[in-house]
């Protein structure tokens, strides 16, 4: 059987390795159905020999999907998942086994093995891909090194003829059982956990968890390893690391990586390449650099949580010139009041009489002269369309129509608007500059104000999928969803921290 390093054409120095001409796994036209809802739709990508592919989307785009499909927890509803041992694309080799009904077809260092056919056991161990999964799944009670000689079952059985061997200690059972220690402890100094190899799992430090169950699955010599969100809940330090192990396995082991991963640092840094999805839709595939640039994945990070992490030159252009054309307009504004008040006369003793009465009025008559109703000029003003105070030059350009913003603040405090799903830390700053900053006022748009909104943010539709309107009623009256529960509890990344006294009432931060 071929080592992933002797396959490996960055390591054997043919260049470097693209996706589509030497892929180790083909994803073609997957599809996967839950009832009516669809999580993934005719998706198709290739994952590069001797790369590191990331998956990245927003919450609930379809990635876990697509990782269960590949690893064999879910049989995926249509389309064809191929795992590729040795080089080229092996086309012939495919299709015969597809026509055949077979599972796989190995030949030499070589192999093609149809995924959707196979149990996921046979996956790990025959098609060679492994994975760990989002929460950690370690066995807690075991020691580090125990939980990575369990690992390695399957050899030391073989090695046992699946009989008593192992505990009359055949030579050939002495010998796998003592690769799988030495393969144990050199995945542990990988890990950085020789010091820690005979304490149980459960007792170790969370981010020492997440490092020893990429070595747990590398202790079955993957070819493929499949990592759902190896960098969740590590500080920066621990993320460092983890780069650091992710380019070390796959550089000297030869290993390619696919990942699933929210930390844009992790994703950027060390990614050869990128896929993006968005409800269970491919909306971008390149290297990184493409795939930050790409329009498409602007517009959908755009409404996720953890959008701040993601360089999006684009966005600063658009909220630095709105911020500049509002400080524009205040100063003209205010240059314009100074002069108004320096043209008016000083009041008439009669009105400072009929002011002071007024006053007077007030005094004697208590609340319910401060409660005075709205006149009916009023009441007819604010039913009209105000005109916003916050001006956008082109604001004509986008359909619908502005929706009212104010230049400050009311009580000088915003609304956190990230507890809205769908609005980010870089979309309330856009809000913000187009003077929207509380619930309230999200929660009187209309149509027209909404497709207005979509097009200045540049994702028309997302708003009412997201139904920010919806939200912004309910949390404008001081109640709460079940996304600004979790932004609460602090589950999902904002651009401020809620504080605990604030989470009921209007949620400001
Ligand atoms: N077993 C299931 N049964 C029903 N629906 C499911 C199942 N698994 C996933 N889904 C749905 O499929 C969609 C995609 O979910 P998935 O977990 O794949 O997304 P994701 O991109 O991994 O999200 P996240 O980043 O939040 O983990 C979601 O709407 C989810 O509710």
């Amino acid at each position: 059987m071929a080592t992933a390093l002797q396959e490996n054409p960055r390591i054997a120095g043919h260049g470097p390795a693209r996706w589509d001409e030497s892929p180790i796994l083909t994803v073609e036209h997957l599809t996967m159905r839950f009832g009516g809802l669809v999580a993934v739709s005719d998706l198709s990508f290739n994952v590069g020999r001797g790369d590191i592919t990331a998956l990245i989307g927003p919450n609930g785009a379809g990635k876990t999907t697509v990782f269960n499909c590949v690893t064999g927890f879910y049989k995926p509803t249509e389309g064809r998942t191929v795992m590729r041992h040795g080089d080229g694309l092996q086309a012939a080799a495919i299709e015969d086994v597809t026509r055949s009904g077979l599972r796989f077809s190995e030949s030499g260092s070589g192999g093609v093995f149809l995924l959707e056919r196979m149990p996921d056991f046979e996956i790990a161990h025959r098609a060679r891909v492994a994975r760990t999964f989002q929460n950690i799944r370690l066995f807690g009670g075991m020691t580090a090194l125990e939980n990575l000689l369990v690992a390695q079952h399957n050899p030391l059985m073989s090695a046992s003829l699946f009989t008593i061997g192992g505990i009359l200690a055949v030579p050939g059972y002495k010998q796998a059982e003592k690769k799988a220690i030495e393969r144990a402890t050199y995945w542990l100094e990988q890990v950085r956990l020789t010091e820690r190899a005979d304490d149980p799992a459960a007792d170790l430090p969370y981010g020492a968890q997440r490092r020893l169950e990429i070595a747990r699955a590398m202790c079955t010599d993957p070819l493929l390893l499949c990592l759902d969100e190896p960098a969740a809940g590590l500080n920066p330090r621990e993320s460092h690391e983890l780069n650091e192990l992710l380019k070390f396995i796959r550089d000297e082991h030869g290993t390619s990586i696919l990942l699933i991963e929210h930390d844009m640092g992790v994703v950027m840094e060390i990614s050869d390449h990128v896929i993006v999805l968005d409800y269970g839709v491919k909306i971008s595939d390149g290297d990184a650099k493409h795939v930050k640039s790409d329009p498409r994945v602007i517009a959908a990070y755009l409404g996720v949580d953890d959008e701040a992490e993601i360089d999006v030159p684009e966005i600063k252009h658009d909220v630095e010139e709105v911020i500049e054309e509002a400080e524009e307009l205040a100063e003209a504004d205010k240059a314009a009041a100074q002069r108004k008040a320096a043209r008016a006369k000083p009041a008439s003793k009669s009105a400072r009489a009929k002011a002071a009465g007024r006053t007077g009025g007030a005094k004697a008559g208590g609340a319910k002269t401060l409660e005075k109703p709205a006149t009916t000029r009023t009441a007819k003003k604010a039913a009209e369309p105000v005109k916003s105070e916050v001006v956008v030059k082109n604001a004509a350009d986008y359909p619908g129509r502005q929706p009212h913003g104010t230049r400050k603040p009311a009580a000088g405090a915003p609304d956190n608007l990230t507890r809205i799903k769908g609005i980010g830390p870089a979309n309330e700053k856009k809000l913000n500059a187009l003077g929207i900053w509380h619930f309230s006022q999200i929660a009187t748009w209309k149509a027209r104000e909404v497709d207005w909104v979509g097009a200045w943010l540049s994702f028309p539709g997302r708003i009412e999928r997201e139904e920010w309107v919806k939200q912004a009623k309910t949390l404008a009256k001081g109640g709460a969803t079940a996304f600004s529960k979790r932004v609460d509890k602090g589950e999902v990344p904002t651009s401020k921290a809620t504080p605990k006294r604030n989470r009921g009432k209007g949620g400001k931060a």
